[in-house]
């Protein structure tokens, strides 16, 4: 996909991952307070995996009004909260502690045999929170973002910029279990965009997502280049 190139991306580049955690914290309680100024409520997605563990626990403390917060996830594993895959189980033992704990949290998992089992009441929960104030993603090193993998069973749909889909099951080479995800047009509508990477492995793969357009090659091209330009957090 090409067509919004003029969009420049912004680089914050942090000396340590504790001053990038905990001023990342700070930007993000900032969107939800602009957000809570103008429209009276925030929404809020945040990703999973080892990264953002700290950011999470520095954002739980934020002095704003949790109560007209809503909380989902960008992607999850189709695991219960007892795994300790579960997404939903770091956000409650990180994000939703302290202040943070009067925040509404949008499932993003239900018991069931598949993931397409729970998908309309996954994705109708999430509908009238939309679009998302304050977006943080993750990446991979093979340049996944959310769980939009390269190769995935359902990628084109995941990407597909005219899509309806807010919500999508997706089964992937490099994904141990099955996912839900958020799609490309619901990340690339939030009015606030993150990406928060660590390490030169990342740095590498960042590198190479800049430079090209094709995003089913590196699904996190999607949002990259989006309407509102991301703010990329990386410390080595
Ligand atoms: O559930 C997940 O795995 C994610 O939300 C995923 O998109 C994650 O952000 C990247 O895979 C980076 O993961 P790490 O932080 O573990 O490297």
């Amino acid at each position: 996909m090409a067509g919004d190139r003029s969009v420049i991306p912004v680089i914050l580049h942090y000396p340590d991952a504790a001053s990038q955690m905990s001023d990342l914290a700070e930007i993000v309680a900032g969107d939800l307070r602009e957000a809570l100024a103008a429209r009276g409520r925030a929404t809020l997605a945040v990703p999973g995996g080892t990264t953002p563990g700290p950011f999470l626990t520095a954002l739980s403390q934020a002095d704003l009004d949790w109560a007209n917060v809503a909380v989902m996830l960008t992607d999850e594993r189709f695991v219960p909260e007892s795994s300790d895959r579960s997404n939903t189980a770091l956000l409650r033992a990180t994000l939703l502690q302290g202040p943070a704990a009067a925040a509404t949290l949008l499932p993003f998992y239900r018991e069931a045999e598949a993931p397409e089992h729970v998908l309309d009441e996954i994705a109708s929960g999430i509908a009238p929170h939309l679009p998302i104030d304050s977006c943080v993603l993750g990446m991979g090193a093979d340049m996944h973002t959310a769980s939009l993998f390269p190769g995935a069973d359902r990628l084109a749909e995941g990407l597909d910029a005219e899509g309806n889909a807010t919500v999508l099951p997706m089964r992937a080479p490099g994904a141990p279990e099955p996912r839900l995800t958020l799609t490309a047009p619901v990340l690339r509508a939030a009015r606030n965009l993150h990406l928060l990477i660590k390490g030169p492995e990342k740095k590498a793969a960042l590198e190479t997502a800049l430079a090209g357009d094709d995003w089913a090659e590196a699904p996190v091209r999607a949002v990259l280049k989006a309407p509102a330009p991301i703010q990329i957090h990386f410390s080595d």
